[in-house]
């Protein structure tokens, strides 16, 4: 016999992960004796009758395996369940190549029908007049032809449960066990998206071009579409891991195509909060790696904002991959690489680096001793970043050339010559105090990196003309990286992506960037393609929520008003078509008549909830620690979240600034002191208000902010404020 294969199919591994331990441990040993031989009559490995595809296998004395075979050697696990419920069942075993989507379904009717429970309304105890009868509730979907359902991919074999669903309940039940495309497509018609919209936003994506041939089980076992675990072992790894180890075997289709798909530039995906966009990012790192073969060099480049999110990725691609995989790649935080390059050319004393707040400050301090009035620390600072180390303008004559497109107020050639004037003199001033913020750091990086890179070119240029160029090391002489993935891109600056441009040289999946401009917290508007990244033609979106429910995800939607959204270039974005199969409680919304009645709300709520993965988000620093030091009072222990994350990690409740909630993820949050002159903030509106566009620009950070927060919750949320609500709140 061929070379037999066995994989795990998405959702059987609900039901499987609910057996008794025994039985777990049954089907581990199962599936090894399987791949070594079916035919093993221990096994007693047989097809089942009525069903051509379907077999039965033995895994112990009371359960059977039900297996899918998709032709040769290829079989699929799609349900383990009790001997006789396998035999006095058969004809509620039904499996299709979906002709919308090419990919295969296993429908177990009995274990759907079960949830969907469809009870019969109970019949009068004594005869009630006709008028009295209590009407018959409407089944959800009887409007929609099975044709039209069937267009958008639902499966034929559950159109009869399907048109008897008359509650929400019940649907939530079928969709948990029905395949992925039939459970998205009836959510989003019962969320009121017309049938246009079902099509655009969830069909269309995961749907082949070409006409499916729905007998041949082979073709559709390798379109992304059949979602099964990828290699042997991770059926295993399901079985042991449970739920925490779906990302890493169980891709969308749409995750799936955007993953392997090759690119022949610079491509992007956009999409929600917790639609998978880091998975994907890892997913096509490994991808990648592979794709490049054997090799000892770190030819791979994943970077993100931060350390703490650069130590999840870690953690996470080791989880992925072998270490094999991981050796291969360079993994760090976009101003720590920046730093070490330039580090590596200079030697000398280092210099102290600051953030942005603390550079605002040296600001403020140097035109107090000035006694300059005319601009305000904030806008200075965001000229000198946004425009001037932004644009890598060098000289004062480049300064009156340079765009200053979205900075807002136009300002004359003589406020520029003033700006120059008093960039030079806090430039002096942070030299000779030995600091260097972030960004001056990444605009050196940028140019250390394009010198590089022209040396890299021009060599490889004698080479090919075969003049010598003489070289101590000749690594020095190779590109940075072949291939360059980036997380959490809408928050990176103009000067970080010159520098990452110049450390892969332009082709082929040179890099993929994974960002959602809505979750833009820290003002760096760029265009790629003024930056030498053209992304055109290669962008795609994804719009599966896997973390938040319907009802946290539609509250933070509102959140975000009628602001318009960047595509990291010149384009829009939007969130059309971003949703959640999963259901939860309505958002709450809690208003307190002072800060120190919120507190006390807070922490009433911390102990009602119980349990950990709770956070605590608030607008202001000092309110960290006051929130802390009151959950401490009520004995309950907490954590800060600094810039590195979360200084203990174990604490069951996190308590951080807006900021610092960027990419974590949490059972519950509560959103505090949402109010106005906090969110948006007092001082930054009145700096702002001569000036319209750095007001509106203000306003929709402050928006991004609130947005990112509501969204790192999972199952609940509470929004809470004192004095005024935020003008943002509903
Ligand atoms: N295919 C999948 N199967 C199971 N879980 C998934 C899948 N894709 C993503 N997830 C889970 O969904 C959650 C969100 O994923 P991820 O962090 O990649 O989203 P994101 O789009 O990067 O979010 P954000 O923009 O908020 O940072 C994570 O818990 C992740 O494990």
């Amino acid at each position: 016999m061929s070379k037999v294969t066995l994989r795990l199919l998405d959702k059987a591994d609900k039901e499987i992960l609910k057996l008794p331990r025994a039985v777990k441990g049954a089907i581990y040993d199962f599936q090894h004796r399987f791949r070594q031989d079916p035919e093993n009559p221990g096994l007693r490995f047989k097809q089942l009758k009525g069903h051509p595809r379907l077999y039965s296998a033995r895994v112990n004395l009371d359960y059977r395996a039900l297996l899918l075979h998709a032709g040769g050697g290829d079989y699929i696990l799609v349900a383990v369940k009790p001997r006789q419920e396998v035999y006095d069942n058969l004809d509620k075993f039904a499996y299709q190549v979906n002709p919308v989507t090419g990919g295969i379904e296993f429908l177990d009717l009995l274990t759907i029908g079960e949830k969907v429970a469809l009870e019969p309304p109970a019949p009068p105890v004594s005869p009630v007049p006709a008028e009295e009868v209590p009407a018959q509730p409407e089944p959800l979907f009887a409007e929609f032809p099975a044709e039209t359902l069937l267009d958008l991919g639902v499966a034929e074999p559950l159109l009869g449960l399907i048109m008897k669903i008359t509650t929400e309940e019940e649907l939530l039940g079928l969709a948990e066990y029905a395949p992925q495309l039939t459970g998205e497509v009836l959510l989003a018609l019962h969320d009121g998206k017309t049938v246009d919209e079902v099509m655009d936003q969830v069909t269309a994506p995961v749907a082949v071009e070409e006409k499916v041939d729905t007998d041949d089980y082979q073709a559709a076992l390798a379109r992304p579409a059949t979602v099964v675990t990828t290699e042997d072992t991770a059926l295993q790894e399901v079985l042991e891991e449970g739920d925490f180890g779906r990302w890493r075997v169980f891709l969308h289709p749409a995750q799936k195509k955007i993953v392997e798909r090759a690119y022949s530039g610079p491509a992007r995906v956009s999409g929600g909060p917790g639609t998978g966009k880091t998975i994907v990012a890892l997913h096509r790192v490994k991808h990648l790696v592979e794709k490049l073969g054997p090799g000892q060099d770190k030819d791979v480049l994943l970077t993100t904002f931060n350390k703490n999110l650069a130590a999840d990725l870690r953690r996470r691609l080791l989880d992925l991959a072998e270490p094999e995989v991981a050796r291969r790649v360079d993994i760090v935080n976009i101003d720590k690489l920046a730093s070490d390059i330039v580090s590596a050319a200079h030697s000398g004393p280092g210099r102290q680096w600051i953030d942005d707040t603390k550079a605002v400050i040296e600001w403020q301090q140097l035109l107090d001793e000035l006694g300059e009035t005319r601009w305000d620390a904030d806008f200075l600072h965001a000229e000198w970043s946004h425009v001037i180390l932004g644009q890598g303008v060098a000289t004062r004559a480049d300064y009156f050339r340079a765009r200053r497109a979205g900075r807002g107020r136009a300002i004359s050639r003589q406020d520029r010559a003033e700006i120059w004037k008093l960039v030079e003199r806090y430039v002096m001033r942070l030299d000779e105090k030995g600091l260097w913020t972030f960004r001056q750091v990444a605009e050196r990086a940028a140019r250390l990196e394009i010198e590089r890179a022209k040396a890299v070119a021009s060599y490889q240029a004698a080479q090919v003309s075969s003049v010598k160029v003489q070289h101590e090391s000749g690594i020095w002489y190779r590109p940075r990286y072949r291939h360059i993935v980036v997380d959490e891109a809408q928050d990176l600056s103009a000067a970080h992506w010159r520098m990452l441009r110049a450390m892969v040289p332009e082709g082929p999946d040179d890099l993929f960037v994974a960002g959602d401009t809505h979750q833009r917290i820290y003002a760096n508007r760029v265009s790629l393609g003024s930056l030498g990244i053209n992304i055109r033609g290669r962008s795609s979106k994804l719009t599966l929520s896997y973390r938040t429910t319907h009802e946290i995800l539609t509250a933070a939607c509102r959140l975000l008003g009628e602001e318009e959204w960047d595509d990291l270039d010149d384009g829009h974005d939007d969130l059309d078509g971003y949703r959640s199969v999963l259901r939860g409680p309505e958002p709450v919304l809690v208003p307190y008549p002072t800060w120190a009645a919120e507190l006390d709300g807070i922490v009433e709520r911390v102990k009602e909830w119980g349990g950990s993965s709770i956070a605590v988000c608030v607008p202001e620093r000092r309110m960290v620690a006051e929130v802390e030091n009151r959950l401490g009072k009520a004995g309950i222990l907490s954590t800060a979240i600094g810039p590195d994350g979360p200084k203990l990690v174990e604490a069951p409740v996190h308590v951080g600034t807006m900021h610092r909630f960027k990419g974590l993820e949490y059972q519950r949050m509560i959103l505090a002191g949402v109010a106005e002159g906090l969110l948006p903030a007092q001082r930054v509106l009145t700096f702002a208000k001569d000036d319209p566009m750095r007001f509106r620009r203000e306003l929709q950070h402050a928006r991004s902010l609130l947005f990112v927060a509501a969204t790192r919750a999972r199952d609940g949320i509470v929004i809470s404020w004192h004095g005024t609500k935020s003008r943002f709140l509903p």
